[in-house]
């Protein structure tokens, strides 16, 4: 919407002394920027030496995405990865993105991401094959170590050696910590202070650039699908395109899968209705999946979608504007940052009734529901995810596979909490299995007999 004479941007009350509103954001991230919306669409706030303005509505962050993309383009949290990593796909922008963008997107036709089914699958078998009845299973590690796996396997055609995959777990937080420290203090010199935390993150850095070098050298020599599929580019470029996919296509992935366990951990009546569906229409867990098969799963695809409103995993992401620009009714001026969660907008209580209720059925009437402006996990216009059909392809995999196989227990004493950095963490989220047993026509067997998983 173009106004004749745009308004300026309201600032959010609560500011305190030098440090503004970063305690009220440090305080509680998801509630403090959700309730900027009570302010306006777009609430200004600063956060220690940085004045930003958040944009709280979900048309407006569409708007912001799509049709204003070329006036404004990536912000410092972004930034702050191009310095460490180079011009990947994820930290790009204007012309060399778009010639990243066509390079990288065969990777991720319908074609493709059909047969990356099989290394999803055989990846989740291996890891799952290693829990034990009544053993508890830390499920963020457990996740995490598996997205690592399929982006390894199914998109480089590699495997990683056990080793590299538990030194980037615990390398990622220290990058995710230096970013959100330098995208607040994004003065040059702040990168060189000899501080632990610039430390630390140079180290993970350095622990990210080499899993990612053993992964796109193709560790045994195996041909890495990217590289085939993104042949125009050279090393330097397939290395800074790996990192993207890395960075991009792990933790997201296994934040959301964490979730999702979390979630039917506390809602029996919607974990046996999911599970009926993907009995009654895959048989047991050592059936291969198609996309044939995949499309015959409804009721999954409401359950995922749900995860993704209540805990879509982008916390904090940022647009610059280049020049000043008018945002619905507000005036943005040049130079101001913009900074949306998309995380808090799904929780608007404008928008969903009882909005931290995980109630897969607020869309039962389908993608209608889901209109594409207003539910943006996977952001929109030109920096839309790249791996989004990839990313619904792997959830549901793995989410079959997994529950087919076993069935989760929650564990008495144990309590999930969301971490909030640059993606939402869920921390302490412990599960317990025993095999599930399907019922089949012959006979009653435990699953996955056929599939080698236990
Ligand atoms: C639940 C899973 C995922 C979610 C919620 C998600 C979300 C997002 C979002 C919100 C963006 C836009 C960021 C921005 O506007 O600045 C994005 C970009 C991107 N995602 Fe994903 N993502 C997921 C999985 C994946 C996977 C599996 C891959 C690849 C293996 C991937 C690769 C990328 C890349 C490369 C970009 C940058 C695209 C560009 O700038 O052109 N993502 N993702």
């Amino acid at each position: 919407m173009t106004t004749v004479n745009p308004r300026p941007i309201p600032a959010a009350p609560g500011r305190v002394p030098v440090l503004g509103h970063l305690p009220a954001l440090l305080r509680d991230p998801l509630g403090f920027l959700g309730s900027l919306a009570r302010v306006g669409e777009v609430a200004g706030v600063s956060l220690g030496p940085r004045e930003v303005a958040v944009v709280t509505s979900p048309a407006l962050v569409h708007t912001l995405l799509a049709a204003l993309s070329r006036d404004c383009p990536r912000g410092s949290v972004q930034g702050t990865l191009r310095e460490a990593f180079g011009d990947g796909l994820l930290m790009s922008e204007g012309a060399l993105h778009r010639e990243r963008r066509r390079a990288v997107t065969p990777a991720f036709t319908a074609e493709r991401v059909g047969s990356g089914i099989r290394a999803v699958q055989e990846a989740t078998r291996e890891r799952i094959g290693r829990w034990r009845p009544g053993v508890p299973v830390d499920v963020a590690a457990e996740m995490t170590g598996l997205a690592l796996e399929v982006v390894a396997r199914a998109l480089f055609g590699v495997r990683l050696p056990e080793g590299d995959a538990v030194a980037f777990q615990r390398a990622l937080p220290d990058l995710v910590k230096g970013q959100i420290a330098r995208s607040l203090c994004p003065h040059p010199l702040f990168a060189r202070l000899p501080l632990p935390l610039n430390r630390r993150f140079e180290a993970a850095v350095a622990v990210l650039d080499r899993v990612v070098d053993r992964a796109v050298s193709g560790a045994g020599g195996s041909p890495a699908a990217l590289l085939s599929a993104a042949g125009g580019l050279d090393a330097p470029a397939v290395r800074a395109e790996a990192i993207s996919l890395f960075g991009a296509g792990t933790e997201t992935v296994a934040s959301t899968l964490t979730w999702l366990f979390h979630e039917l951990l506390g809602a029996p009546e919607v974990h046996g209705r999911l599970l009926a569906e993907l009995a009654g229409e895959l048989g047991d867990a050592g059936t291969e999946l198609t996309p044939e098969a995949l499309a015959r799963l409804p009721y999954l695809r409401r359950v995922l979608r749900e995860v993704l409103r209540l805990h879509a995993p982008n916390a904090f992401l940022t647009r610059t504007a280049a020049v000043g620009v008018q945002l619905g009714p507000y005036a943005v001026p040049a130079g101001t940052e913009l900074l949306y969660s998309l995380s808090a907008l799904h929780r608007d209580p404008a928008r969903y009734a009882d909005p931290l209720r995980f109630d897969p059925d607020r869309w039962a009437d389908g993608e209608r529901v889901a209109d594409p402006r207003l539910f943006l996990p996977f952001g929109a216009g030109r920096h839309k995810c790249v791996g989004e059909s990839f990313a619904w392809m792997e959830l549901a995999v793995v989410a079959a596979t997994v529950l087919l196989t076993w069935r989760p227990e929650p564990v008495a004493g144990t309590r999930a909490r969301e971490v909030v950095w640059t993606t939402v963490q869920a921390r302490g989220v412990v599960m317990t299995v025993s095999p599930r047993v399907v019922r089949t026509a012959a006979a009653e067997r435990p699953a996955g007999a056929a599939g080698g998983t236990p």
